[in-house]
């Protein structure tokens, strides 16, 4: 699954509703590139799943304990995937450090995200991780579909609504897979997806059908709604591969890797121009902002000088506000880096032995003074301003 234009390897971020195959259909894929003797680097990003069928390169689960975040910050299920996602999300520097090292060997990447689809897609986090992956390779984002659960018009709108909605909001190449053709054929979505009369057909079909069973039929307010939407979604449909496979069976991965490669493609044409018009446009933003915010702090501070006095006695430096940090970054062992899986190793129970919070400030206070492990600035060396800035 090498890029088709560039050298660099295609990132396929996984995404799906729960139990829709992603995980059968990412351990389909690792086997098939296996067999191709081209392994791909894998990486986990759902905190919360329990077992994983394949070895995994780089694994959430590595750097945070979902449980441990659940018990600690009092979160319920989806908030601690979220709150997993956000801490991991502030090392994704390093992670993609590791993967430029590796560059040269990496012939693919694979991501799996967590079946609570909205923690991923719609959460700060969710974009980071996606921006910085998509801003170092060109990426794809592959919508796992469960094809016999979207037979009928209504849930099959749902689905390509929702689908849309992470195309707006990844703005990535992507494509549709349709899983478990074994049991149902695609092809009604194909159909459906090119033959707007087809759907149309099928919608006044069902309204008749829910009519003649008593209830209200298509003639009001939904009828209307899920015409207008079909017309909307032709457009969408045209930027997106559709491909149908079985992870079960093994069957259409080749499809989905030739599409893979036309998506590649694309994005190098289409989407990389324009994430880094984006990119350029937000580094502006934060520059202006920042220079914004030292102006208004070089104000106050020479109203602080003047009532003080020209010793500007009276002014001690304050505490670091506390913020609790779950990472795998041992800078005594590691020398400050993520940590890689070795193949059969299992996962990492960070703060088992210790509390997370005592940790995390036991590690700050050995920070002081000295510094960090790539030579960057650690606290004591900040300046007051760049620490106000981080903390405001
Ligand atoms: N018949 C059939 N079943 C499949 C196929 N792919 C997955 N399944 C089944 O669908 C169920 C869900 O599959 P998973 O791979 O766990 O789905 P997931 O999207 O990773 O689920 P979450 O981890 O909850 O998000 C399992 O029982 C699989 O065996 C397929 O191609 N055909």
């Amino acid at each position: 699954m090498a890029a088709a234009t560039t050298t660099l390897p295609a990132a396929v971020i996984c995404i799906g509703m729960a139990g829709s195959g992603k995980t059968t259909f990412m351990q389909r894929l690792n086997a098939h590139l296996h067999a191709q003797k081209k392994p791909p680097y894998i990486i986990n990003l759902d905190p919360a799943v329990k077992n994983v069928p394949f070895d995994r390169n780089i694994d959430i689960r590595d750097s945070v304990d979902y449980k441990e975040v659940m018990k600690q910050y009092n979160l319920g299920p989806n908030g601690a995937i979220m709150t997993c996602l956000n801490l991991f999300a502030t090392k994704i520097d390093q992670v993609i450090g590791i993967l430029e090292q590796r560059v040269q060997s990496i012939t693919s990447l694979l991501v799996d995200t967590p079946g609570q689809i909205e923690c991923f897609v719609w959460s700060a986090s969710g974009t980071i991780i996606t921006d910085a992956l998509a801003s170092t390779f060109p990426t794809v984002i592959a919508y796992i579909i469960d094809t016999p659960r979207t037979t009928s018009p209504t849930t099959f709108m749902a689905n390509m609504l929702y689908a849309c909605s992470i195309l707006y909001k990844t703005k990535l190449p992507m494509i549709l897979v349709f899983n478990k053709t074994d049991i149902q054929s695609h092809d009604f979505a194909h159909e459906w997806m090119t033959d707007f009369e087809a759907f149309q057909a099928t919608l006044r079909k069902d309204e008749d059908d829910e009519l003649r069973q008593g209830g209200g039929g298509g003639n009001g307010y939904m009828g209307n709604l899920l015409n207008s939407m079909s017309l909307m979604l032709e457009e969408f449909y045209k930027h997106l591969s559709l491909v149908g496979v079985s992870a079960m069976a093994g069957t259409g991965i080749d499809d989905f890797l030739t599409a893979v490669q036309e998506k590649v493609v694309e994005y190098d044409s289409e989407y990389r121009p324009e994430l880094e018009k984006m990119r350029k446009k937000r580094e502006e933003e934060k520059v202006s902002k920042q220079q914004k915010e030292l102006d208004k702090l070089m104000k106050d501070m020479q109203g602080v000088q003047t009532s003080a006095g020209p010793s500007g006695s009276g002014a001690s430096k304050p505490e670091p506000v506390q913020v609790d940090v779950l990472s795998d970054f041992d800078s005594d062992e590691e020398g400050g880096e993520m940590i890689e899986r070795d193949e059969d190793e299992e996962p990492r129970k960070l703060g088992d032995e210790e509390g997370l919070q005592a940790r995390y400030q036991q590690a700050l206070a050995e920070d002081r003074g000295k510094k960090g492990p790539q030579g960057q600035n650690t606290l004591d060396e900040e300046s007051f301003v760049s620490y106000l800035m981080a903390n405001r």
